[in-house]
């Protein structure tokens, strides 16, 4: 079975179970291959690759390829525990803030929503290129998602993250959007990881886009948008240009680390796309339906996949 995954594929190998294949051309120097990427000096590849290449089986493992794989467990269990330790000490820190009455209780979550999710992108690159490496960096919001419900559910009370990521100190608050961010930080980097795009984008418009958002909007919107007045312009157009921005950053940072290679004037277009649905989504009066840390990364990653796919 081909699961959807975007492997890097290091040569055109065929998979008896592979559905689409594609002739991955390797920009030279590119450390990490990746089956999505666009060489400048030809047209993008009309299709990709939907690929997992075959496990060797356990007695197929020569003995250096038996040390290079326990050497790559020990790498990602300890960029585990560094990412692990950042994102206790980043919600200790806005704890802090808050108690000291240093920052206001709505904007310590908005910045938490703003800057755990893309630390967490920033960090997967200190992972290794083993298969295993995304099953590793999940750990960290898995973890930190088992924290959200204990304390939602007051199973272990935890002040410090109810001060930080509630908005009015309420510990079922963690049970909603907190819990949903998480999860879907869980889903990009197993489905997506650092090989496509799709997840990069999709969690910078989650975190940066709609994080942005919500400060701007309730500094400068007083004009509402006419079918949602929980909503503003000066928010809405926050999240698109917000988003546009920091998925293009992203991407550009992904791309100097030898991940991407990408065709930029048409990559421009199609993070311009995907900030637009992402902001229309996001834009809608259906928060009571589906919260926007599910609505706004799930239009994302359906935009995104759609249009990186072309
Ligand atoms: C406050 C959060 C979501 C609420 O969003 P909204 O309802 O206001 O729209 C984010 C909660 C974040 C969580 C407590 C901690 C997540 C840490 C992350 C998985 C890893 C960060 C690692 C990095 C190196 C700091
Ligand atoms: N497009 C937007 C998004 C948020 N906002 C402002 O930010 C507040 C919180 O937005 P939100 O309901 O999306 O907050 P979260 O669910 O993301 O925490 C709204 O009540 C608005 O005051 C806005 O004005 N325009």
């Amino acid at each position: 079975m081909t699961l959807l995954s975007f492997t890097p594929s290091r040569h055109l190998k065929l998979n008896p179970t592979t559905t689409f294949v594609s002739i991955v051309r390797r920009p030279p120097l590119n450390p990490v291959p990746s089956s999505l990427f666009f060489c400048p000096t030809s047209p993008p590849l009309p299709l990709h690759i939907l690929y997992r290449p075959p496990r060797p089986s356990l007695s197929l493992v020569s003995a250096p390829r038996a040390a290079s794989s326990a050497g790559s467990l020990l790498h990602d269990a300890g960029a585990t525990a560094l990412v692990l330790a950042g994102a206790y000490t980043l919600v200790l820190c806005f704890d802090n803030l808050t108690k000291r009455n240093l920052l206001q209780q709505s904007l310590s979550r908005k910045l938490v929503h703003i800057s755990s999710g893309l630390l967490f992108v920033l960090s997967w690159p200190i992972f290794s290129t083993s298969t295993e490496a995304r099953y590793f960096a999940s750990v960290v919001p898995l973890f930190n998602g088992l924290r959200l419900l204990l304390s939602g559910l007051s199973l272990v009370p935890n002040e410090g993250l109810v001060k930080s990521v509630t908005r009015e100190g309420n510990p079922k608050e963690l049970l909603r959007g907190p819990l949903y961010y998480v999860l879907i930080l869980i889903l990009s980097a197993l489905v997506f990881w650092r090989e496509s795009p799709v997840g990069v984008i999709s969690l910078a418009m989650m975190c940066g886009g709609d994080g942005v958002a919500d400060i701007m909007g309730r500094r400068f919107g007083s004009i509402k948008i006419p079918y949602n007045h929980r909503k503003s312009w000066a928010g809405s157009i926050s999240m698109f240009v917000f988003g546009f921005l920091i998925s293009l950053g992203m991407l550009y940072y992904y791309s100097i680390l030898g991940y991407f290679n990408l065709d930029w004037m048409d990559t421009v277009q199609k993070v311009a796309f995907v900030s637009l649905v992402a902001t229309v989504v996001e834009s809608l009066p259906i928060t009571k339906v589906v919260d926007d840390n599910i609505s706004v990364p799930l239009a994302s990653m359906a935009a995104a996949y759609f249009s990186f796919s072309l």
